[in-house]
């Protein structure tokens, strides 16, 4: 996942973009970046590393301008290299710079019309350098030296008519403003707020709803499926339906596990979401382990607390905090490698024995997802002295690889793929283990806006809703992507040169 900023204001909007990308920054750890514009010219500064590591004083005197947008960088397509960190830059026609949130399926296909159809180069191989220059081919359509609303919105159409997959996207254009569009199934999040000014109405566009709290925007509404919002660099806003047949199917797990709990995104409160997560698996676990002998229910921080806590309330148990994280260091399961997630654990989390010792605990994680830190987390609890360890998933089993912004390339790496939950049970060493229901997870992320037809839950059920992912493309996936393929590149792969950036 990726976390995308981006604001059109009356003063300098650099050290606005930066406070949001901070609160974005449980969405991707490995780079970051923000442009702005000013006098015409692009300033980009992007780098490998935290938001706090990435950006200096002097890089954010350099980014000044009223108009800018910042990313968060998780990736899913591509290499690690920073020179595949977000924005990207094009500079034709008039300048555009774009940040990408999701992954396109088609893009391959896509890179090689680009070439035949339009000459155009793609310098990495990141699916969002393609996809922003699908954006900038489909605006050469328009002749005139400046571009109107109806254009930007046409050039948006074809995008999605040509891509394939997720994306939330945020580009700003020299001379004209802030483009931000969603995919017509609006499986990443995307919001749109305010804030009203001495010097009139400013707008911001971001991932999640807590990058306006922290910035003091007032949240307007979801960005819909398919629709392309445009506020000129005057501050004036148009927004349009942009795809034929929007179907509205955001992605389940960002409320299972991505999103922050303060964040609302399409009408859901993840915070609700989570905590009707725990009402309903804390009755299914009264229902099915009823007789069960759990002393105490204890959360692996930090993302199930939430739900663990509701569940204690179900089962009548008592909640405690019996592990301790160690704040500085960030989600393991976003890391890049199988090497450093494992190690991650074991730094992250350390058990406060008093809360085991001699005790049947029932531990709660929102989701098992290669089994890094059930695996782990359950040892810790026997060292610690714990009795019995139970285990409960948020969850469903997770099965299939995730193909729209989700690092899970390959159902071999999933510790659930072609096992039954017993088998899933032994391979972590629980003395017991339950799953969420598909249905009940559905119903409890529902239950904060019925209005939702369908969610995208691919990983649980291998149902892709863009209906274009096959298992070819799944074993090309897995070949490309999986943990293996990407520790032997990276043996042999050169860095890229980094020409967009000026030296560290
Ligand atoms: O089965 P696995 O492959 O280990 O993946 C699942 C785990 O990874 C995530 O935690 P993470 O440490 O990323 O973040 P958190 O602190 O927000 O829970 C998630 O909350 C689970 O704990
Ligand atoms: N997680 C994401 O949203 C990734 C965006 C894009 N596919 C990249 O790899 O940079
Ligand atoms: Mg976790």
């Amino acid at each position: 996942m990726c976390g995308i900023v981006g604001i059109v204001g009356k003063s300098p909007v650099n050290q606005a973009i930066y406070d949001g990308l901070t609160v974005l920054q449980h969405r991707g750890q490995d780079a970051a970046g923000i442009v702005t514009i000013s006098d015409n010219t692009f300033r980009l500064r992007k780098a490998n590393g935290l938001v706090k590591d990435v950006f200096e004083r002097r890089h954010m005197e350099r980014l000044s301008g009223n108009i800018g947008v910042g990313h968060v960088r998780y990736p899913t397509a591509g290499s690690s290299s920073s020179a595949e960190a977000q924005p990207f830059y094009v500079n034709s026609p008039f300048g555009i710079a774009a940040a990408h949130n999701g992954n396109l399926t088609n893009a391959q296909e896509l890179k090689e019309s680009l070439f035949k159809e339009a000459r155009r180069h793609i310098n990495t191989t990141s699916d969002s350098e393609i996809l922003l220059n699908v954006f900038a081919h489909a605006l050469t359509a328009c002749t005139a030296i400046s571009l109107q609303p109806q254009d930007i919105f046409k050039a948006v159409s074809e995008t999605h008519r040509r891509c394939r997959g997720a994306y939330a996207v945020m580009s700003i254009i020299i001379g004209h403003g802030l483009v931000a569009f969603r995919d017509p199934y609006g499986i990443r999040p995307l919001v749109l707020g305010r804030r009203e000014g001495p010097e009139g109405v400013e707008y911001m566009v971001a991932s999640e709803s807590v990058a306006l709290d922290v910035v003091g925007f007032e949240f307007m509404r979801d960005v819909a499926p398919g629709e392309a919002v445009y506020i000129t660099e005057e501050g004036e806003l148009f927004t349009q339906q942009c795809a034929d047949n929007p179907v509205h199917c955001p992605c389940i797990f960002e409320y299972v596990y991505f999103a922050r709990p303060d964040s609302t995104m399409d009408g859901i409160s993840v915070y609700a979401a989570r905590v009707h997560m725990g009402r309903k698996l804390g009755e299914k676990i009264k229902k099915e382990w009823g007789e069960l002998d759990i002393d105490v229910v204890i959360p692996i921080p930090e993302t199930s607390c939430d739900i663990a806590l509701e569940i204690a309330g179900v089962l009548d148990l008592p909640y405690r905090q019996g592990f301790v994280k160690n704040r500085y260091i960030g989600r393991t399961f976003i890391m890049p490698g199988q090497t450093i997630r494992r190690k991650s654990v074991r730094r992250k989390l350390n058990a406060i024995n008093a809360e085991f010792k001699g005790k049947n605990v029932l531990l709660v994680d929102d989701s098992i997802v290669r089994g890094t830190t059930s695996e782990q987390i359950i040892q810790m609890a026997r060292d610690a002295g714990a009795n019995k360890v139970y285990f409960a998933s948020a969850a469903p089993e997770i099965r299939f690889p995730n193909v729209y912004g989700i690092d899970m390339p390959s159902a071999n790496e999933l510790i659930a793929h072609g096992r039954e939950v017993d088998n899933i049970c032994e391979q972590i060493g629980a003395d017991g283990l339950i799953f969420q229901a598909i249905g009940d997870l559905i119903d409890a992320v529902r239950q904060e806006n019925p209005t939702v037809q369908r969610f995208e839950t691919s990983v649980f059920d291998g149902d892709y809703v863009t209906g274009d992912v096959d298992q070819a493309y799944l074993d090309a996936l897995d070949e490309a992507r999986s943990d293996t393929a990407k520790a032997s590149r990276a043996n042999i792969e050169d860095p890229n040169l980094e020409m967009h950036n000026e030296e560290a």
